[in-house]
């Protein structure tokens, strides 16, 4: 720091006293804005409660629009109650909602609540769930440390549309005209690299937000609602933002789950980056981790032995020579017990007789049913012999807990995430424990994405939309590139999305992207070598469509000296190894590049409509380059 820019801030320091010198302050609170005010050059612009101290409740005493975002201030001699200061931040939140700087809106995630205590104060200090308590001699740490989220004439104009929008808050030592700099000098923090944030094409998801997602985020739904969009186009991100808005609003305890037991964990992950004070509000489990441990606190069993259910369903399958003639293909009819007719609920044959099977492929004989059915039911004897429950039966027992008896506190908001690969029951789990109240059930997701088999309503589960939500049209994740390729991919949606927006009409924000389109014999030796061709430390993922594919090529990778480790437990952190798995296990996830090898179509492979849904979701997790082989 130059002697010059020191007596630059003490001139401006001694001039907020000058300004200030009439107001009626505690002299503790006047240091403290003095302090604040010589920041001035360094972007910092103050706005002052014109009430204060007299501020009234549920106001903040002063908000600071600087490159670390917005900083809802509460000047305290004790601590303050947590309404107050929650308060404080929505009126700010409200005042500033739809901000619009540069390449996008401003989401919440820039507004941090502080509380300034004198420097005698020996009450509690640091972070809680709704602010960050300092006294006066620590504003240092404040203001030098932490992300630099806006450039100084955003933070000017954030301060500006303050100003305009109430008569509240007053700036100090500044106004609506162009600050002035100083010649000759350069502040520290003006010298500082550019962060990494302002060098992307476009801005940091936690900050910035597009109109439809923040629009989606803040509406009020009178009933349960549906995001949904192609891939890539920041629906979990505006379901994030919306707990976070939830959470903010202090509502009560909220639940993002999902069918897909390794999203909520890799989601979280992505929370605590965004609004690592909220965590504690939010819950994130799979929707059969949330069943379990439901029945088990009401004193009922809920463990699923895998192990003993494959063991049951293959005693089944062994047994049966009819399935086999009609399709000789184990996952078909493993499909067609768990998610067509346990997973809908369907309890006599006369109602599988008229179900509908859309999506499940056509050339079966017409009287296939009785044989399914008869399997179906062995398929239950041989599990109740051997004493086990199936995932299933996890759902429909506390689904039928929950109906005997409910929650004892409802959630706030429940979001379901993957929505489209729930069945039924877990539809109509979700619902259970979401109620049907204003803003309490949001359901995300893309049909087109499907990897599990589906093709059922969601009024099969006794939910209505009523044209609730939102469509978001805008990849952020996929390059240009990589998004043609992918919407090429023919997928039909099965999903009840109303309307429903294929890959092919997704808007790419970024351009570019390569795609390498590799066809030949040996597949081995071509992806090895484009894998290690590839930028060093950038993250990659080789996505299979079978569990047999994932576990050969973890094989290729490591003989070969890559790290590499399965995609299958993976927590979503960043990391230097190659991810290999299948296209669920990819679901939630996205990487630099991603390798798709060819494998070969044999019996252990989904019907064709849904391997061209898996084939697209793990495309989609390609941001930059997207490789294909093709063997000759
Ligand atoms: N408004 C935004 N500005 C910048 N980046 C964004 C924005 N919205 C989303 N993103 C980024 O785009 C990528 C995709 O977002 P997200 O995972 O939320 O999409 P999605 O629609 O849920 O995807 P999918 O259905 O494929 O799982 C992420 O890297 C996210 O950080």
């Amino acid at each position: 720091m130059t002697g010059t820019f020191h007596h630059r801030q003490e001139w401006l320091r001694r001039e907020a006293e000058v300004q200030l010198r009439d107001r009626l302050l505690p002299s503790w609170q006047k240091r403290v804005l003095h302090r604040f005010a010589a920041e001035r050059d360094n972007g910092l612009f103050p706005l002052l409660n014109q009430f204060a101290p007299h501020t009234p409740r549920k106001r903040p005493d002063l908000v600071l629009v600087g490159r670390m975002g917005v900083l809802v201030v509460l000047l305290r001699e004790t601590e303050p109650d947590w309404e107050d200061s929650r308060a404080a931040f929505v009126w700010t939140a409200e005042l500033l909602a739809g901000a619009s700087i540069g390449s996008g809106l401003l989401s919440e995630s820039v507004l941090r609540s502080v509380v300034v205590h004198p420097v005698e104060h020996t009450g509690r200090k640091g972070r809680s769930a709704d602010h960050l308590a300092i006294t006066g001699d620590e504003i240092d740490r404040l203001l030098k440390h932490g992300e630099r989220i806006l450039t100084s004439d955003e933070a000017l104009s954030l301060a500006k549309h303050l100003d305009s929008r109430t008569f509240d808050l007053v700036p100090i030592m500044w106004n609506s005209e162009p600050v002035p700099r100083q010649r000759g000098s350069v502040p520290e923090v003006l010298q500082e690299p550019v962060p990494p944030a302002a060098r992307r094409p476009f801005r940091d998801w936690r900050y910035f937000l597009d109109d439809a997602q923040l629009g989606a985020v803040r509406r009020s739904y009178s009933g349960p609602a549906q995001i949904s969009g192609p891939a890539g186009t920041g629906k979990t991100t505006l379901a994030l933002h919306r707990l976070a808005y939830l959470a903010r609003r202090g509502a009560g305890k909220l639940l993002y789950t999902a069918p897909l037991p390794w999203i909520p964990e890799r989601v979280a992950w992505r929370f605590e980056e965004m609004a690592p004070e909220l965590s504690g509000q939010v819950e994130f489990r799979s929707l059969h981790a949330w069943a379990r441990d439901f029945l088990v606190g009401r004193g009922r069993s809920a463990d699923v032995d895998e192990q003993e259910v494959r063991r049951a369903f293959d005693a089944v399958w062994t047994r049966d020579d009819v399935l086999h003639r009609l399709r000789n293909s184990r996952e078909y009819w493993k499909d067609e017990v768990d998610r067509v007719i346990k997973g809908r609920g369907i309890s006599s044959f006369d109602a599988y007789r008229t179900l509908s099977r859309k999506g499940r492929g056509g050339q079966l004989p017409r009287d296939f049913r009785p044989h399914a059915w008869r399997f179906y039911c062995d398929y239950e004897r041989e599990l109740s012999e051997r004493g086990v429950l199936d995932d299933n039966d996890v759902l429909k027992r506390a689904l039928v807990e929950l109906e005997r008896r409910p929650l004892p506190r409802q959630y706030a908001g429940v979001v379901v995430d993957e929505a489209q690969e729930l069945t039924v029951i877990g539809l109509r789990l979700a619902h259970a424990i979401s109620g049907d109240g204003p803003d309490q059930l949001l359901l995300v997701g893309d049909g087109q994405q499907q990897v599990l088999t589906g093709g059922w309503r969601l009024s099969e589960a006794g939910i209505s939309l009523r044209g609730r939500g939102e469509v978001l049209r805008h990849d952020y994740r996929n390059r240009d590139a990589v998004l043609q390729r992918a919407g090429q991919v023919v997928a039909i949606n099965r999903f009840d999305e109303e309307p429903a927006l294929p890959l092919s009409a997704a808007l790419p924000v970024r351009v570019g992207g390569q795609v390498v389109e590799w066809h030949g014999e040996d597949q081995e030796s071509a992806l090895l070598s484009a894998l290690l061709a590839r930028e060093a430390d950038s993250s990659a993922a080789v996505i299979t469509e079978t569990d047999a594919a994932a576990e050969h090529w973890l094989g290729v990778l490591r003989r070969s000296g890559v790290a590499a480790r399965p995609l299958s437990g993976w927590d979503g952190r960043g990391t230097g190894d190659v991810l290999v798995g299948t296209s669920s296990h990819a679901k939630g996830s996205e990487f630099r590049s991603v390798f798709l090898p060819a494998e070969p179509a044999d019996g252990s492979r989904a019907d064709h409509e849904t391997h061209q849904r898996r084939r697209l979701a793990a495309m989609t997790r390609a941001r930059d380059l997207l490789w294909l082989a093709h063997l000759h």
